[in-house]
């Protein structure tokens, strides 16, 4: 795109259709004269004399615990300088939106027109009882130091000038990870800072703390270097005042292994970078224009480690992967301060994020095939979901061990719970489930692991904890496979083609040719099938070698699904196999059978799904409450479908009167407790929220649940495998990782549920 067009397309975004980027939006009732009787005079009264009573009430009663400030005065606005309160409104409001958006708090941004330090200080303590903590935001230095530390001081709420501690915290972690990449010493390292204002000064102290020398760093601002001999320098300055013997950025950048820019666009050219060091790291991070184009540096220096505070290259420093999540952890222990045991805190979680796997959402919305830590990955990417969970508990604990904290946090797994339910990153179920398979590792074989998204996906399910992983596939492939992803940790690889594996196959065949031996199967052709990794998989299971089994992931659904009940004895009782789908939709979690196996099911067919469906929804810690569908309800139709359906409802009601099971019903009536309620008062759905829904057939089933996951985009865990005898689940052609993670987790909690009813 052209500059111009670039240019063009960022006005009309913040100008349409309505001006600007954020609004108000209320979070209670306003409908009726009661409810606004509430919200204002009189009942507003009442929450205003608690709060005069007991000042503490305030976070009780309003919003000042979830508010920030985020205040400027316009002087540094991004690398575009003293432009003035009304020009940064425009980065305010977007540092609102991306609280809110990544770290659900709210954000009042307030452009001050005041530049004298006394009266900044002045107005900003005035209007602090509103918020729960203060984002300071590109004030110039030397005035931004002051202004921080006199309001740290005589405030009691977190306190944080981001320009200087976010970025300090976010380029310390990216500093750390990238020294480490090219095997340095951070004690040696030679480093020349760009730039002594707020950013670069606090920067080069946390990298100080960090284990950086300071005789082995040089800092430059607009007049050149900051030498020793020069007049007037500002106190903090005068901390990184040099006595060696350069004189100009060019002669610092001489063997110099680091650059850390914090100044001004285009100020570094290719030659300073021809004469740095071997595996030269360049944080060119000066916003919108980096000091030296990324393009052109990585084309200079073939070993560079770059990274700029643009979203558009790989490595963006940039202090929005610190500011949300550091401000969520200080408000949810009510710290007092953003003290410096907080900020080494999030340096070490975010560095240390970096060098887990990544989750496929994030190489989905970064367009990447797999990211993994290495020079182009040394820092997570702002749309990591797991940023939320990560860093504000690390911050936290921090603030609770530092003694700033005045609300402790006493439920860890509870605080994370909520801090997922604050991003809407993943469902409450699918949490459930993880946390389970967590709670006892069963062995996972993962049959198709020579293909990058299962091998991404065992990854996850490896790294997270979910499951001990066994891989099956073309060994050499996957070693590969694992190198380029960064997936170094040793489990176990089978190949059971090669010559390695042939005591089992011929172990296998045997137990299997036993099985079969009157179905028609040869003792050499059951040997010979275990070459096959649904076969060999299947039998690791039933041979006690794994607990769970995957599969399915390049085939066709159809083709695994024979072997799989040739290998596999049915439960106990159970005279066919089917297949249900949990849907998370937007109200809620829906589970649907028969999604894969009978394309027409009689009604004892429907009654076992029921029975089966039920028994899965109770392994999820739900009460199901069953609608069996058609297309009328109770008796308005008499075909062939509705009868069946009414038959097997019977059947369920004298047999089975503790399940809350009825039909036939309507999809609509069925999930409108209303309009059941109306038609219908004696169903005994009456007052139920709807939780399975049993269909007369595959057809539309299946149908339904495809149509919920692309026109609704419910996330969907299954087809999960109900009345085998092992925990083995088929996966669709084509699953997603993040759907292989959590089918592999669905097993795994499968097989410690065959174990406990053992
Ligand atoms: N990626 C990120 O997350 C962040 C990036 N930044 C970027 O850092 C830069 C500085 O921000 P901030 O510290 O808040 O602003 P300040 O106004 O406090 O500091 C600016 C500094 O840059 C120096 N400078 C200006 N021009 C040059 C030059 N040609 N050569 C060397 N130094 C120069 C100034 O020198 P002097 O002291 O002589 O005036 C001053 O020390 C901005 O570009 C900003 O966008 C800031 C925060 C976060
Ligand atoms: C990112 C930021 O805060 C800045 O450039 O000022
Ligand atoms: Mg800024």
């Amino acid at each position: 795109m052209s500059d111009s067009r670039k240019r063009h397309e960022a006005l009309l975004y913040h100008a349409k259709p309505k001006p600007g980027k954020i609004e108000v939006v209320p979070t209670k009732k306003y409908a009726t004269q009661h409810d606004l009787a509430l919200a204002y005079s009189p009942g507003v009264a009442e929450p205003c004399l608690e709060i005069a009573k007991d000042r503490e009430n305030v976070y009780k009663y309003t919003s000042k615990g979830n508010l920030v400030a985020v205040i400027t005065n316009g002087t540094a606005v991004l690398g575009l300088g003293d432009i003035g309160p009304e020009a940064s409104k425009p980065v305010m409001e977007g540092k609102g939106l991306l609280f809110k958006i990544f770290a659900d708090i709210d954000v009042f941004d307030i452009e001050v027109d005041a530049t004298d330090v006394d009266k900044f200080v002045e107005i900003v303590k005035a209007i602090a009882p509103t918020f729960g903590g203060i984002n300071l935001e590109d004030i110039k230095a030397p005035e931004a130091f002051e202004i921080e530390r006199r309001l740290i001081e005589e405030l009691n709420i977190p306190v944080m000038h981001d320009d200087q501690h976010g970025t300090a915290i976010i380029s310390g972690a990216a500093l750390k990870n990238a020294i480490e990449i090219t095997e340095k010493d951070i004690s040696k390292v030679k480093i020349v800072v760009n730039g002594a204002g707020a950013a670069a000064i606090s920067c080069t102290r946390l990298y100080l703390k960090l284990g950086a020398t300071l005789q082995n760093i040089v800092m430059c601002d607009s007049k050149g270097v900051i030498r020793k001999d020069r007049d007037n320098l500002t106190s903090q300055k005068a901390e990184f005042a040099t006595d060696q013997d350069v004189h100009s950025l060019e002669d610092a950048m001489q063997n110099a292994d680091v650059f850390i820019g914090l100044s001004t666009g285009n100020i570094v050219t290719p030659e300073m970078l021809l004469t740095m060091n071997n595996d030269p790291i360049v944080f060119a991070m000066a916003n919108p224009t980096p000091e030296i184009d990324y393009d052109l540096a990585i084309k200079t220096r073939k070993d560079i480690i770059m990274a700029t505070g643009r979203s558009d290259h790989p490595n963006q420093v940039n202090n929005v992967l610190g500011f949300p999540f550091i401000f969520r952890g200080a408000l949810d222990v009510r710290a007092t301060k953003i003290n410096e045991e907080m900020k080494m805190a999030a340096v070490h979680a975010l560095a240390d994020l970096a060098k887990r796997s990544v989750p496929e959402k994030v190489n989905i919305v970064y367009d990447e095939v797999s990211l993994s830590f290495g020079r182009e990955y040394i820092i997570p990417k702002p749309f990591d979901p797991r940023l939320i969970y990560e860093i504000p508990p690390a911050i936290a604990k921090a603030a609770m061990d530092s003694g700033v904290a005045l609300e402790p946090i006493t439920d860890w797994e509870k605080y994370r719970e909520e801090l997922m339910e604050r991003s809407g990153s993943g469902s409450k179920e699918i949490r459930m489930i993880h946390n389970r398979a967590k709670s006892n590792l069963k062995r996972i074989v993962f049959a198709e692991a020579d293909h990058l998204d299962v091998l991404k996906a065992a990854q996850r399910v490896h790294e997270e904890r979910l499951g001990k992983v066994i891989l099956l596939g073309r060994k050499e492939l996957i070693l590969e496979l694992k190198e380029e992803i960064g997936f170094t940790a040793d489990v176990p690889i089978f190949d059971p083609k090669t010559d390695e594996e042939e005591e089992r196959r011929k172990r296998f065949g045997e137990a299997y040719w036993k099985n079969r031996q009157r179905k028609g199967r040869t003792l050499s052709e059951a040997t010979k099938l275990m070459r096959e990794r649904t076969y060999f998989g299947a039998m690791m299971v039933n041979e006690n070698e794994a607990d769970a089994f995957i599969t399915g992931y390049s085939r066709p659904y159809p083709s695994v699904v024979k072997p799989i009940l040739e290998l596999i004895d049915k439960e106990k009782g159970v005279s066919k196999i089917a297949a249900c789908n949990l849907m998370l939709t937007k109200q809620g979690p829906l589970f649907l059978a028969d999604t894969t196996i009978n394309i027409n099911p009689t009604a004892k067919d429907l009654i076992n799904t029921t029975l089966m469906t039920s028994g899965l929804v109770k392994m999820f810690g739900m009460k199901p409450n069953v609608a069996m569908l058609s297309f009328s309800n109770f008796g308005s139709s008499n075909t062939e479908t509705s009868k069946k359906i009414r038959e097997s409802v019977a059947f369920m009601h004298k047999h089975y009167p503790n399940l809350v099971v009825d039909g036939e019903l309507q999809a609509d009536f069925a999930l409108n407790a209303e309009l059941l309620a109306k038609e219908f008062p004696f169903s005994k759905l009456n007052g139920k929220k709807v939780n399975v829904l049993i269909f007369p057939n595959l057809e539309s089933a299946n149908i339904t649940y495809k149509l919920l996951k692309q026109v609704q985009g419910a996330e969907s865990i299954g087809p999960m495998i109900l009345g085998l005898s092992k925990a083995v689940h088929i996966l669709q052609l084509g699953s997603s990782v993040d759907e292989m993670v959590n089918m592999a987790a669905l097993a795994c909690v499968d097989a410690q549920q065959r174990e406990k009813n053992k």
